[in-house]
Formats: C-alpha cells, sequence, structure tokens
C-alpha cells in the first residue's frame, strides 16, 4: 500500500530533501477557499497538506486553530461540504493530504463510512487525535481496507515503551509533537524537540514530521535540521486569516508561508 504520503517522503528523502506539511482547517474562511488556498500553498512548493475537520471542541488546539475552527462552522462546513472540498481539490491536484480529526464528528456520523467517504474523496491518511492506541483496532483495520495511512502523534510525555507501541502501528510519518501544550505560534523552537526525534528514530525507521509552535523561517530551519519534515499550522492560519480574502491578500499570505518553505527546503 504506497499513498501519495508515502511516495513524497520517498522521493524526498532520496534528494535529501525535508518535507513541509501545512495545516489548515477545512472551511475557513469558506470551503470553496479551502480549494484556492490548498492550490496556493503547492504552488509555493507545500509538500503535503493536513485538513483539519472543524469541530467545537478542539482541546488540542490553541486559539487560532480553536477560532479558525469555528469560523468554518459559522460559514456552513459540515463533513459532506469537507469531502466535496478535498474532491474538487483532487480534481486539480495530486498534493498529499491527511484528515486531521477528532472522534466526535466522525463517530455521531458513523465510523467505517466516514473513513471510507474520504478515502473515497481522496484523501491519503488520517491523524485521529483523541483515540487511544489501545482501542484503535477497528479503526486501524478501516483504514487499512481504504489504503490509507494512520498518522500517530508522539509527545514530549509519552514514555519510550509506548513509542514503541505506536511506532509499531504507524505508518506514513510520524508526527512528532514538540512540546508540551497545545497548538499555537511560540517564540522558539522547543528545547527538547531534537531528543524527541531521536527517542522516535531510535525505535522507528519511518519519516518524522516536527511541529508545534513553529511560526518563522528561522524556526522552521531550525525544526528541519531536527527532522525529515515540519510541520506549520497556526501560522499559516494567522497568514490567510489576517490577509485580505482578494487574490492580493491571497498572495502575500502565500508569500509568508513561501518564506518558511524555502527555509526547510535550503536545510
Ligand atoms: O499550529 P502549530 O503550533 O503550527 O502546530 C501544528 C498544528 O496546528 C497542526 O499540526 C494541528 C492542528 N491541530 C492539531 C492537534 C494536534 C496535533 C496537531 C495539530
Amino acid at each position: 500500500m504506497k499513498t501519495r504520503v508515502d511516495q513524497k517522503f520517498a522521493e524526498l528523502m532520496k534528494k535529501g530533501e525535508k518535507a513541509f506539511i501545512a495545516y489548515l482547517s477545512a472551511g475557513d474562511p469558506n470551503l470553496a477557499d479551502t480549494v484556492d488556498i490548498v492550490l496556493r500553498l503547492e504552488d509555493a512548493g507545500v509538500d503535503l497538506i493536513e485538513l483539519g475537520l472543524p469541530f467545537s471542541d478542539p482541546l488540542a488546539d490553541g486559539r487560532v486553530n480553536q477560532e479558525a475552527a469555528t469560523r468554518a462552522l459559522d460559514a456552513g462546513s459540515t463533513f459532506d461540504g469537507v469531502m466535496d472540498c478535498i474532491a474538487q481539490i483532487r480534481e486539480r491536484s495530486e498534493i498529499p493530504m491527511i484528515f486531521y480529526a477528532y472522534m466526535n464528528p466522525l463517530l455521531s456520523r458513523g465510523y467505517e463510512n466516514s473513513i471510507t467517504a474520504a478515502a473515497q474523496a481522496g484523501i491519503d491518511g488520517f491523524l485521529l487525535l483523541d483515540l487511544p492506541l489501545e482501542e484503535a483496532g477497528p479503526y486501524r483495520k478501516s483504514l487499512t481496507e481504504n489504503s490509507l495511512n494512520a498518522i500517530q502523534l508522539v509527545t514530549p510525555t509519552t514514555p519510550d515503551e509506548r513509542i514503541g507501541k505506536i511506532v509499531k502501528r504507524a505508518n506514513g510519518f510520524i508526527y512528532c509533537v514538540s512540546r508540551e501544550g497545545v497548538t499555537g505560534v511560540q517564540d522558539k523552537l522547543a528545547e527538547g524537540a531534537g531528543a524527541l526525534v531521536q527517542r522516535i528514530r531510535d525505535q522507528s525507521d519511518a519519516p518524522v514530521a516536527l511541529g508545534f509552535g513553529i511560526g518563522t523561517p528561522e524556526q522552521a530551519r531550525g525544526a528541519a535540521k531536527l527532522a525529515d519534515g515540519v510541520v506549520v499550522g497556526s501560522a499559516i492560519v494567522n497568514a490567510f486569516h489576517n490577509s485580505p480574502h482578494t487574490p492580493e491578500g491571497r498572495a502575500a499570505a502565500t508569500a509568508i508561508v513561501k518564506q518558511m518553505v524555502d527555509a526547510v527546503k535550503t536545510v
């Protein structure tokens, strides 16, 4: 089972290049704009998209991502609308996409068919935040049946023994959460990020992407030196939210992201 995510990481690692992964909340400010923004990010050199399903209680998200999810919900984003958005992106792009979701909206809609619908729409993997490993058997089985990656998170408080269990069940890439707490730009890269990436690499050969708190080209470069990929979310959400929703404004926001992409690509 080789997804676009697998292929992209294999291609980049062969070139000795680091991956740039951009997070955004689907539907912020609306689903049609999400299609435009994703295509602009791809043009700016973003390698993978982590697309968030808007949810009312995103407990792992800081203010920026919470407010983005609320804007998306207020704009009428639904699960089916996000599926249409993904399908529209897929009509025009082969960019690898990971579906980031909380359990609640999937359970309320029905687990299995949510995964099947997302696979049919064209995503390559799931990042499900609040499903404990021990209860994720049926989830992983459904992902495998749909040829989707199961992206798993490792955090600074994850013991080594649990890292071992997590990486055995992960594929695509391992998401290394650089710091304790919720998402949101910080003034510097977390001190222990490098050591945490190494703790993962001690138990897995899978690509490791480092995220949480990265908001400047310097921080992105620093993260790229430590891992195989860099994830940026809040800074990108902010750039597009704080720029006019016009072609010029979108181009300006994209240019901000491109500075971080270029910093990662020159490591
Ligand atoms: O926003 P930041 O600090 O750049 O972090 C990336 C993050 O937004 C994205 O990967 C993500 C959004 N919501 C999450 C919840 C848990 C883990 C990761 C995420």
